[in-house]
């Protein structure tokens, strides 16, 4: 595979060999490009309209929906709260997380709060549970790709992610002026959760440090989907997949005096799902680097503490 180019795969063509090829594009790159994937195009627009209305409303009315607390869970997260673990500045970025809403009773109810929706914006809550929907379907046929890849049964990670704990982001990185001081818009680092799927990332900005040690960017074509493995497939698969750091540089000559908005989708597992290094990805060269299990929850806990929205 050519080092330099991140192959852009169709979900509809290219079906019988994906799980070959995204398999070879993770392995490379620790990311993905994927067309047709089949969300629709009228919901997406009218998610970004909302999210272009949500960012653009006063800053108090958007603290409104602000839960200190809740470690970003839910609602509305402000400008400069998230720090890249080890950084030291943080992150030029607003965003607001929509959860998943469990079923009455759900005993998982106690690590996942209810979800909040901002009342001043008319079809919030209705477009984006619809997509949120539709992300949870299109990253379970991504996970099913990968299992079979990885020598697992196609349906492997079914119960592994039934009622997870995925969290949709809606991100506004405004204009960066002058004084930005060493801050970017978000610092080098990798995802905690299974898989990311991103929407948004033509407008420039992301890059993903590629083993050769030098910062690649990420460019993909109109409407396609980049996808990037977290820390806990890594973990999972005993570091076969690999967590990719990126990062999102700050704009430059007239794009700076753009806003950038994106939306990844951060798959997670159940929260009492138990990571066990998967057998299949254990060798004599490859021995297992994670012999103690930890909760899926436990490790996402600890996580958050690293990166400030935590105490
Ligand atoms: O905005 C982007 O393109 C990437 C965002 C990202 O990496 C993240 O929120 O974890
Ligand atoms: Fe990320």
């Amino acid at each position: 595979m050519d080092l330099a180019a991140i192959p852009v795969l169709s979900l509809d063509a290219n079906k019988d060999e994906l799980p070959a090829l995204i398999g070879s594009s993770f392995r490379t790159f620790g990311f993905a490009m994927i067309r047709d994937h089949g969300i629709d195009q009228d919901l997406i627009d009218r998610a970004w309209a909302l999210t272009r209305q949500f960012f653009a409303m006063p800053v108090e009315t958007k603290m409104k929906y602000f839960n200190p607390g809740q470690g970003g869970a839910r609602g509305y997260t402000p400008f400069r709260t998230e720090v890249a673990k080890g950084a030291t500045e943080k992150d030029l970025k607003e965003f607001w997380h929509v959860g998943r809403d469990l079923p009455p009773g759900s005993p998982l109810a106690a690590t996942m709060p209810p979800n909040v929706w901002p009342k001043e914006i008319e079809g919030f809550r209705e477009t984006f549970s619809e997509l949120y929907a539709q992300f949870d379907e299109v990253g379970a046929k991504i996970l099913s790709a990968i299992a079979i890849d990885l020598g697992l049964d196609a349906h492997w990670f079914d119960p592994a992610i039934e009622d997870g704990n995925s969290v949709m982001r809606l991100l506004h990185y405004p204009p960066v002026g002058e004084g930005a001081g060493g801050a970017i818009r978000a610092g080098a680092h990798e995802d905690i959760n299974l898989i990311t799927l991103l929407l948004g990332a033509e407008e420039a900005g992301l890059e993903l440090l590629g083993k050769d040690g030098t910062w690649l960017s990420i460019a993909p074509p109109e409407g396609a989907m980049v996808i990037n493995i977290g820390d806990m497939l890594q973990r999972l698969t005993n570091h076969l997949l690999p967590s990719t750091t990126h990062r999102v540089r700050n704009p430059s000559g007239d794009r700076a005096a753009h806003s950038r908005y994106s939306m990844p989708f951060f798959l997670h597992l159940r929260s009492d799902f138990r990571f066990v290094t998967l057998p299949e990805c254990i060798s004599a060269d490859n021995p297992d680097r994670y012999p103690v299990s930890i909760t899926a929850d436990d490790y996402l806990q600890e996580r958050l503490r690293e990166i400030g929205l935590k105490a």
